[in-house]
Formats: C-alpha cells, sequence, structure tokens
C-alpha cells in the first residue's frame, strides 16, 4: 500500500491560542490528486489550509508530507518541502511586470534554473508568455489566478494549496482555472484546494472533503456525494426535485 503524499491527522488550528477554529480535521490527498475542501461559511476550510502553508500556528494532530513531519514548521520549510500555496487574495505584485511576480515565486534559484522554470511557466500558462514585460495589474482576474499558480509552481511543488482560486471570477473563467488545475493534477501536481463554486469544483476534482465547524462531516467522490440528497442539499445546492 502506497502513502498518501499529504497526511493531516486530527489538526487542530488557532489565531488565538485556547481558541482553535479547526478542532479535529483529517484530510489525505494523494500524488496527483485533486481534491477539493468545501462547507458552510466559516467552517475554518482557509484556516485549515492556511495551517497546512504554515501561516496559523497548529495545536495537536499532525501533518505529514512525502514522509516528513511538517507539524508547526515555518513557511520557508513546508515550500522546500514542496508545497505551494496560493492565497485567495492580494496573490499577485500588482505593479510588477507578470516575469517579475514568476522570479518572485523562487528568487533563490540559479540564473539557469530560473529561465528554465520561467520557460516551463510560459509552456503552461501561454497567455503569461504573450504578456511577460505587462505589470500584473494589467491582466484580467482569470489571467491574475493563472500568474498566481504559475508563481507558485515556480518551485515545482509536488502539492499546491489554493484558497478560493475562482473567487469573483466570471463562470467561463472559473470553468477555466479549474480546467487549469485539473491538466495540473493530471500532471502529478496533487491539488487541494478550498471553493465556494461548488459545482463547478466537484466537476473538476477527484473527491471532496466537508469540514462543518473545524470537524470531517463527510468525504467521497463528486458522485457519491451528490448521490446522498442529505449532503447534496445541506452542503452542495443541490436539490433534487421529486
Ligand atoms: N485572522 C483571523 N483572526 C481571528 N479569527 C479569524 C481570522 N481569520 C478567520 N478567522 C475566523 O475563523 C473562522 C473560520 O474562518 P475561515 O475563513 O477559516 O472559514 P471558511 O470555512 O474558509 O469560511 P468562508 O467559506 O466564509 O471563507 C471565522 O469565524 C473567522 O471569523
Amino acid at each position: 500500500m502506497t502513502l498518501p503524499l499529504l497526511k493531516v491527522q486530527n489538526l487542530e488550528a488557532f489565531y488565538i491560542p485556547g481558541m482553535p477554529i479547526v478542532f479535529d480535521a483529517s484530510v489525505k490527498v494523494d500524488a496527483g490528486e485533486f481534491v477539493t475542501l468545501l462547507g458552510p461559511n466559516g467552517a475554518g476550510k482557509s484556516t485549515f489550509l492556511k495551517a497546512l502553508a504554515g501561516l496559523v500556528p497548529v495545536g495537536e494532530g499532525g501533518i505529514c508530507f512525502d514522509g516528513q513531519d511538517l507539524t508547526g514548521v515555518p513557511t520557508h520549510r513546508i515550500v522546500a518541502a514542496g508545497i505551494g500555496f496560493v492565497p485567495q487574495t492580494e496573490n499577485v505584485f500588482a505593479q510588477l511586470s507578470i516575469e517579475h511576480n514568476l522570479k518572485a515565486g523562487a528568487h533563490t534559484l540559479p540564473r539557469a534554473v530560473m529561465n528554465e522554470r520561467l520557460d516551463e511557466a510560459y509552456e503552461r500558462f501561454p497567455a503569461l508568455a504573450e504578456r511577460r514585460n505587462q505589470a500584473a495589474n494589467a491582466l484580467s482576474g482569470g489571467q491574475r489566478q493563472m500568474l498566481a499558480i504559475a508563481r507558485a509552481l515556480m518551485t515545482r511543488p509536488r502539492l499546491i494549496l489554493l484558497d478560493e482560486p475562482t473567487a469573483g471570477l466570471a463562470p467561463l473563467v472559473v470553468t477555466e482555472v479549474l480546467e487549469s488545475l485539473k491538466t495540473l493534477a493530471g500532471s502529478g501536481i496533487a491539488v487541494l484546494m478550498v471553493e465556494q463554486n461548488v459545482k463547478a469544483a466537484l466537476a473538476v476534482c477527484d473527491r471532496a472533503c466537508i469540514l462543518v465547524e473545524g470537524r470531517n462531516h463527510s468525504e467521497g467522490t463528486p458522485e457519491a456525494l451528490m448521490a446522498d440528497d442529505g449532503i447534496a442539499r445541506a452542503f452542495l445546492g443541490i436539490g433534487k426535485t421529486t
């Protein structure tokens, strides 16, 4: 039996000591798997993701990634271990060019490696290549998200965490961004994202985990979750008509 790439067990995360937001959440992600975290507003999904990125303190529980214990380690070590993080907002430097944004994602790399990674990014997202010298604030919302994703990929992570990557985007662009994440997962880079566009997320992911009040509620393939009438109505915004 192969171990999951990411195994989070019974994690507690908090902003204020003694006042957990995430009480007991467990999630596994396999290599190349695309997993969505769903749940009501305030369930602690973003907090959970930030805790995995080392941006929120953790209490009980553990985070194991690629055989390494990453519980409570600082963000730079998490990135070095092979995890990329794309925050929901302010995820690009608006005044900097696209190329400088990408370089900022991996500024410690030697020049030759950096150029290789830039080529990879432009190959993956051709729209960025065409505009490489323009400021990021000239990009559309969807292209900005692509840039934020491309920047997180500059360190060649094995897992990328994304906090609501389609927030505020038009429906067609939502699909475009999510399809690009599906392609990413297909290329072997695991994806764990928090998403509010439930139906669009379920159309592309392999599995979804539902968090409620900082704890696991249920999980399964999109098909299995949608087939459960109680879950579909309560969490997926899909009511069966009778
Ligand atoms: N920086 C912070 N300091 C203190 N409390 C916070 C902070 N950020 C979030 N919270 C609180 O943590 C709780 C969970 O928020 P979180 O954003 O993790 O939930 P969520 O499930 O992602 O919700 P949503 O779907 O609305 O984004 C909320 O009650 C929120 O007020």
